[in-house]
């Protein structure tokens, strides 16, 4: 054998070889490719048969809110969204209120309404999309962020055939899915505050951008639309729609600035009732009276009144039946541990040392305050001051400063413990006991003046109107001073039965006027205060009652 033959030989041979290992590259391919197939069309088949089962329509589903009637007692709120939402102009909106009034059902709705407006921005395929503030979690090095968007960098497991090629792949976070509409962030006030900045960017911006080390824009395998995302941003013009069950001051001023502030207020317990029948009317159930009232007592919001004709309702069926009694209402109401609501309603009679003062709570609930006080003569000068229904310390503040400090009710006591020494009032010269039941939350200065009539009372025996609410701050030199909440508070006394609402002068607006059933007065001073609501029936050592205005003092 020649050299030829012998190099012919092993290039025949290298040939084979090669030839081999591509057949069996391509069968491999080809083997992968069919049992990739035959697995996504098993998976197909199993998508299709899942699409295929459907349950009728849940029952929360049919008793949601179709229209913005059926929203029961938030008309003030609902007009400030469509001033907001439905004109050429939207703003972005924040939703202050408890949970389930309507908050949710209400941005829904108002979208619609938006729409229909032909001045409006937002053409009829506008999206509504929503998201929770609370679940809304995000990776810090942008690889997952479902608000703002993130970017799939090549190294990361299930990059595909892009991530092979060392292309970062931009994915729209809810900003960007909701562009040209609505983006409603439900408790928006627990996103963590690095989410909250970037918020604000791309509200400012109104695009997002989105980086990452694995983009370079010399790279000509990226394709062209992720080098568009990459340098123009992705684009994210909606108008924002936050509902918190916070407080405003709870809220970072850089988001409120920026929005309209809409006020969704708790339920009466007549609304509550009307929310319930309406419920069980799409379920095409009855309830009588007794029964309605009986939820009403229990449920403290919409969404809880809802819920117990739709458990109640289901009980119901499953007997046959097509009205819901009120033996399965107290069914559910035990079964669910329903609490009752306690009754802040005013009492019958007037007493000594027993006085009805306002409280505001959470996001500007009003309720009624009660407040006790007792006087036992002492020796002079050796009077002991007991303060208890209070927390003796309080956190104040909101998530950027926390603040530990005296209770400020307690604060509100021993102030008021000043300006009745100026006034001379002997208080001294007794035990005093002041009490708030019930463990209501006392936002302390505002109680002031309530706490001084008590305590008044208390010493010099005087009954006080039971028909009456007071709120004030107390100066220490005896004036009332302005307070919050003085709305919210008036209504919660007309609601617990009040006849009359003494206020500060300086919260003194027409609107609390507007009010049936209740008169509002303003008052200056403690003195105009106790001749209003102390019933003088005899004068066993009733002091000079004298009040010291603010110059008579600064002169001392
Ligand atoms: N004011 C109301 N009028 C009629 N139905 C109501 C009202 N409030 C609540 N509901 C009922 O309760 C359900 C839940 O209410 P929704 O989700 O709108 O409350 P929310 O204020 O957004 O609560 P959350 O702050 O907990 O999200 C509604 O779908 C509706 O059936």
């Amino acid at each position: 054998m020649n050299w030829t033959s012998i190099f012919m030989v092993v290039q025949v041979f290298f040939g084979v070889v090669i030839g081999l290992y591509f057949w069996n590259l391509l069968k491999n391919q080809r083997t992968q490719k069919v049992s990739v197939d035959r697995e996504s069309r098993k998976e197909m088949m199993q998508l299709q048969k899942l699409r295929s089962i459907s349950l009728n329509e849940p029952l929360a589903e049919k008793v949601r809110p179709q229209r913005l009637d059926d929203i029961i007692g938030q008309d003030q709120g609902i007009l400030s969204l469509e001033a907001a939402l439905c004109g050429p102009n939207p703003q972005h909106v924040l939703i202050y209120g408890p949970p389930g009034v309507g908050k949710t059902a209400a941005a829904r709705l108002v979208m619609n309404k938006a729409k229909e407006n032909n001045q409006s921005p937002f053409a009829s395929e506008a999206p509504f999309i929503e998201l929770d503030g609370t679940t809304a979690r995000f990776d810090e090095r942008g690889i997952a962020d479902p608000l703002i968007g993130s970017v799939h960098d090549p190294i990361y497991q299930g990059a595909g055939s892009m991530g092979q090629a060392g292309i970062p792949q931009p994915k729209p976070g809810a900003v960007t899915k909701a562009h040209g509409g609505m983006l409603f962030i439900d408790e928006i006030g627990e996103l963590h505050s690095i989410q909250l900045n970037k918020l604000l960017k791309v509200l400012e911006d109104r695009k997002v951008f989105l980086e990452s080390a694995y983009y370079n824009e010399e790279n000509m395998n990226i394709p062209r639309h992720i080098h568009d995302i990459f340098q123009n941003g992705l684009p994210a013009d909606f108008r924002l729609i936050g509902a918190t069950t916070r407080t405003p001051d709870e809220i970072p001023p850089a988001i409120r600035s920026r929005c309209l502030e809409v006020f969704f207020r708790p339920l009466k317990q007549k609304e509550l009732s009307t929310v319930a029948k309406k419920a069980s009317e799409r379920l095409k159930m009855t309830m009588n009276e007794k029964s309605l009232e009986t939820i009403s007592t229990y449920v403290t919001n919409g969404r809880e009144a809802v819920n117990t004709v739709q458990i109640a309702a289901g009980l119901a069926t499953t007997e046959n039946r097509e009205e819901i009694f009120v033996d399965d209402i107290e069914w559910v109401v035990h079964a669910s541990r329903l609490t009752r609501r306690p009754e802040r309603m005013i009492h019958n009679t007037p007493a000594v040392g027993r006085v009805n003062g306002l409280a505001v709570y959470g996001a500007d609930l009003g309720m009624l305050l009660e407040i006790e006080a007792t006087a036992r003569e002492t020796k002079p000068e050796k009077g002991m001051l007991t303060v208890t229904g209070i927390a003796e310390e309080e956190n104040a503040g909101n998530q950027m400063r926390s603040i530990r400090r005296k209770s400020m009710a307690r604060s509100s006591v021993d102030n008021v413990m000043t300006v009745l020494r100026r006034l001379k009032v002997p208080v001294d010269s007794y035990d005093i006991h002041v009490n708030f039941p019930g463990g209501t939350p006392i936002d302390g200065p505002s109680a002031g003046a309530a706490i001084a009539t008590a305590i008044y009372s208390a010493v010099h025996q005087f009954k006080v109107k039971n028909d009456i609410a007071i709120t004030g701050e107390l100066s220490i030199w005896g004036t009332l001073k302005p307070v919050g909440g003085v709305p919210s508070k008036v209504a919660a006394a007309l609601e617990a039965g009040a006849k009359t609402a003494y206020i500060p002068v300086d919260n003194d607006e027409t609107v609390l006027h507007r009010l049936e059933g209740i008169n509002v007065i303003p008052l200056t001073s403690l003195d105009e205060l106790f001749d209003a609501v102390l019933i003088e029936t005899e004068q066993p050592n009733k002091t000079e009652n004298v009040i010291w205005d603010e110059n008579q003092s600064s002169s001392m």
